[in-house]
This record gives structure tokens, C-alpha cells and sequence, in this order.
């Protein structure tokens, strides 16, 4: 199976990277200032699981695609997904399976809509990673899950040859017939870390411990309340593991839009939490989540201004 993985940066870069390292005829499609970097550095992957220094990885620019590939795996940030998908346009074939790996969800009518529905599937990624130094692959603590699937759960023979490619001892990866509800439930988890972590600039340990978890526990439910009018409440049970998790004396959680605010980078502000809010519907209120908007907002105006 040929695979292009749209994106060598912090999960392009880790699950590409794994997947390549286990043999998998593995392609990134880059922009220049990343092919220069990996051609400079080499793919490195820092790990809690394993370093991995790959050499330079086999790379394209959209301009040298010449055939479409079976599978592509898209790992840009929410606000590149538009030029994403023009550099990934030559590789789309009327057999592509695309695999988007972004938060949120409304990525996935965007790419219903330039694509055709058939050809999307859904996908989630819990894993802390970021970029170090000379683009290296930085994953922070042990988890490095993938979910995927196809969007109307059928198990169909293409999702049987991606299961087969994506396996691999060196990943966590698992395929599913709920992904859309999983997919939202991992949004609900994500726009509560990145509310509580961006407003407070902390992590959940340091929050808490200043007596701070009653902050995510009101901002997830204000998640929970757009979810389900929507029709996704999450599973009693997932709602469990998302509040002890968002509520755990000592942890170094935070999120990715954390990150790259400290970083001083652009924030998946509108992606994670605007689209979230634009689809609350009347009668619900959600201060915690509106100030977070307002917050992040604030921080890409300044961006923008400096
Ligand atoms: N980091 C994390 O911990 C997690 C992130 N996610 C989600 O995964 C998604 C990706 O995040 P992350 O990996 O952190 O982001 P990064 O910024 O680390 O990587 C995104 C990469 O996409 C590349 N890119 C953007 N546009 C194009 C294009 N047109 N052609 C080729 N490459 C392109 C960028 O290239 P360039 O170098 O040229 O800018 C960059 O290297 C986000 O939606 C994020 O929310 C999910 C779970 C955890
Ligand atoms: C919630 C988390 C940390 C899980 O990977 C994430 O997706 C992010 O910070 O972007």
C-alpha cells in the first residue's frame, strides 16, 4: 500500500516515521522550508517508546506528485487544511482513502466536499508530541494512540488493507465503527484541556492544585451540553475517564494550542473551539468555553500585531 503522509510535523512525522521505520512504503508530502530541514536533519523521532533517526525520509512537493497513492494520512493544523488539500489534489485517485489525523470535526465536510464522501475517513490521535529542535519529533509522554475508521462504520475491504497496513508492533493503533462519536468525544476531551490549560496557562496538576477542578469539571460539561444537542453525548463510561483525567492531582497535561501558544506559533483557535461554539445551539450557556474563545483570540490578534 502506498502512503502519503500529508504533513511532517509532530504526528505526520511520529506515525509516518513509525510506520516507515517498520517498513512501510511510506512518501511525506512537505512544503520547501520542511524538505530542506529533513534533508538537513534527517527524520528524528524522541520517544519514551524508542528513538527512531530515520535519515532523510523519502519526501515530495505537491508540483513532483505524479501517480495517486492508496492511502493518505493528512496531519496539518486545522488552519492549513484549505492548502492542504490543494497540494494533496494530485495524489487523490478515485481509489483513495484519505485519513485525516486533525481535532475537531469540521475538517471532515471540508474534505467530504473536495473529495466526494466516499473517499474520507475518520480518524483521532491521542498523543502528546511536539517540534524540537531541527524539526525533531518530540513525543512527550507514553501515549501515542490512533483511532480510525470509516465514517458509516461499514467494514469494508479497503478498511481491511489499511488495518493491515497500520499494523505494527511499534504502534497504538486500533479501527473503529463508531468514529464519528469518537471523534467527538476526543473533541469534547481536547476543547476542555485546551480551554482550562490556555485560560489558566498551566496544566491540569497545577490548576488542580491550586483548587482549580472545578474549572474543567464545569468547562466539560459546557462540551458535553454541545455535544449531546448535537447528538453525541459521550459514553458514560468515557465521561468518567475524561473528568479523572481532566481532574488529576499531579498531571503534567496540557494542550497542543498550550504548546503553540507558548511557542509563540499560530493556534487552532477557530478549529477547536469557534467551531465548537458555532454549534451550540440557544438556551445552552458556556462562560467558560466563551472566554477561552475570547482568550485565544486575544492571543492570535497579538500574534498577528507582532
Ligand atoms: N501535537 C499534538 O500533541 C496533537 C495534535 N493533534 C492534531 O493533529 C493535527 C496536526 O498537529 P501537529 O502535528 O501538532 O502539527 P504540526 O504543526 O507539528 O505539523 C503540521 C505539519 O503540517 C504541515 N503542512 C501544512 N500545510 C501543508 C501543506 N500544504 N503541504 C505539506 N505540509 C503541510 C506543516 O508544514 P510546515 O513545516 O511547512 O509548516 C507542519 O509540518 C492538528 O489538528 C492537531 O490538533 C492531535 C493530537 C495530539
Ligand atoms: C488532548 C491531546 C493532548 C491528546 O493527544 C491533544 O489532542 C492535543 O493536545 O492536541
Amino acid at each position: 500500500m502506498r502512503i502519503l503522509v500529508v504533513g511532517a510535523g509532530a504526528l505526520g512525522g511520529y506515525y509516518g516515521g513509525r510506520l516507515l521505520a517498520a517498513g512501510r512504503d511510506v512518501t511525506f508530502l512537505v512544503r520547501p522550508r520542511r524538505a530542506a530541514e529533513l534533508v538537513r536533519h534527517g527524520l528524528v523521532i524522541r520517544s519514551p517508546l524508542g528513538d527512531a533517526d530515520l535519515g532523510t525520509p523519502p519526501h515530495l512537493l505537491s508540483e513532483a506528485i505524479d501517480t495517486p497513492y492508496d492511502l493518505i494520512v493528512l496531519a496539518c493544523k486545522g488552519y492549513d487544511l484549505d492548502g492542504a488539500i490543494r497540494s494533496m489534489l494530485p495524489a487523490v485517485g478515485p481509489q483513495t482513502a484519505v485519513l485525516p489525523l486533525l481535532n475537531g470535526m469540521h475538517h471532515l465536510d471540508v474534505l467530504r466536499a473536495a473529495f466526494g464522501p466516499a473517499a474520507v475517513l475518520g480518524g483521532l490521535c491521542v498523543i502528546p508530541a511536539t517540534l524540537g529542535e531541527g524539526g525533531a519529533i518530540l513525543h512527550l509522554a507514553p501515549p501515542q494512540t490512533l483511532v480510525w475508521g470509516e465514517l458509516d462504520g461499514a467494514a469494508t475491504a479497503r478498511a481491511d488493507a489499511i488495518a493491515a497496513a497500520l499494523s505494527i508492533p511499534t504502534l497504538d493503533v486500533r479501527r473503529s465503527d463508531a468514529i464519528v462519536q469518537e471523534m467527538w468525544e476526543k473533541w469534547m476531551l481536547l476543547a476542555t484541556l485546551a480551554a482550562v490549560t490556555c485560560l489558566m496557562q498551566g496544566t491540569i496538576g497545577e490548576i488542580v492544585a491550586v483548587g482549580g477542578a472545578d474549572l474543567s469539571r464545569r468547562a466539560l460539561a459546557e462540551c458535553e451540553a454541545i455535544a449531546g444537542a448535537c447528538g453525541h453525548p459521550p459514553r458514560p463510561a468515557v465521561h468518567d475517564r475524561m473528568l479523572a483525567a481532566l481532574t488529576e492531582p499531579g498531571s503534567t497535561a496540557h494542550a497542543s494550542m498550550l504548546r503553540d501558544m507558548r511557542k509563540g506559533v499560530a493556534a487552532e483557535v477557530e478549529h477547536v473551539l469557534a467551531d465548537l461554539l458555532r454549534r451550540r445551539p440557544d438556551g445552552i450557556a458556556t462562560p467558560i468555553l466563551d472566554l477561552a474563545l475570547l482568550r485565544g483570540r486575544v492571543y492570535e490578534l497579538q500574534r498577528a500585531g507582532a
